[in-house]
């Protein structure tokens, strides 16, 4: 949405417009055009070096783009921080996860913020609402919230995560491969998890390699490459072929039958 329009669509959580970003001569983005929808859950795919880390570090606050518009809920932003990301409800779940391995469930959860009840740590609410907020994502495979973490599966790991976000009131979840270490059975868990985001009203974006996981949680792709957005359709727009045709060349023959309506370009054309 240019500066000079008011009107926000009420279902986009997330625009940015023709957002750019270059690290000396290096351009890892040049005039990217992104949508992320509430209730909805967006890939961005692209090919090693795309731009996709450098696209979530300019909507978590950790770059600012050089040029062009990021709106959050119908309003203008600036991110000139993680700060001002989290302040808005955008929380990001990395691969490394940032959790303190010799903290527990509830302490990882609270960490920074923890209440206090007549200057004391107030441990039975935020106990409680540690609980809570597990139980409403339906996390139901972790044995204590009093457990260290570094007890905890991988995909456990990734359920305190997210559970952290929702619970600082996230409207807006990024998730860098979050299934990339992962077995079957966490990786089951962890897509679970993120389609209840989503069902929540939640907007997700989810970067993954894994074309199995993109096909099966992602209601929108987006495909970057070398820094450009090359499409961003509803999944019924992609198959597998067309995804990797549009990060190895930008554009996919396929697409003639089966995309075209939806505006994503052909070589044919
Ligand atoms: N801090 C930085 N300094 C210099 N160049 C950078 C920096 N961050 C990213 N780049 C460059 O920007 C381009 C895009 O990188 P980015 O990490 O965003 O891609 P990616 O799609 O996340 O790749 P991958 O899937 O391999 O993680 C690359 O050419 C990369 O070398």
């Amino acid at each position: 949405m240019p500066e000079s329009q008011t009107m926000a669509n009420s279902h986009e959580l997330l625009e940015l417009y023709k957002v750019s970003k270059s690290f000396g001569p290096v351009q890892s983005l040049a005039d990217v055009d992104l949508t992320i929808p509430l209730a909805k859950v967006t890939a961005l795919v692209g090919d090693n070096g795309a731009g996709k880390s450098s696209l979530v570090k300019c909507i978590a606050g950790i770059h600012s783009a050089d040029s062009g518009e990021i709106v959050f809920e119908g309003k203008h932003i600036k991110l000139k921080s993680p700060r001002d990301a989290a302040d808005l409800g955008i929380e990001t779940v990395y691969q490394d996860l940032a959790l303190c391995d010799n903290l527990d469930i509830v302490q990882n959860m609270f960490l920074g913020r923890e209440r206090t009840r007549k200057g004391l740590l107030d441990e039975d609410s935020m106990e409680q609402s540690a609980k809570e907020t597990l139980a409403s994502l339906s996390v139901t495979t972790v044995r204590s919230i009093r457990q260290p973490v570094a007890s905890l599966s991988g995909g456990q790991r990734q359920a305190v995560a997210v559970a952290k976000a929702v619970m600082w009131n996230a409207k807006l979840v990024i998730m860098d491969e979050p299934t990339a270490a992962l077995g079957v059975a966490q990786t089951r868990m962890v897509l679970d998890l993120v389609r209840r985001l989503a069902e929540r009203g939640l907007g997700v974006l989810i970067i993954s390699h894994n074309m199995n996981d993109v096909f099966e949680v992602a209601d929108r792709i987006a495909v970057l490459r070398l820094g450009r957005m090359v499409a961003q359709e509803d999944v019924k727009a992609f198959d597998r072929q067309i995804i990797v045709d549009l990060m190895t060349t930008g554009s996919s023959t396929r697409t003639a039958a089966k995309a075209n309506s939806h505006g994503i370009e052909s070589k044919e054309n």
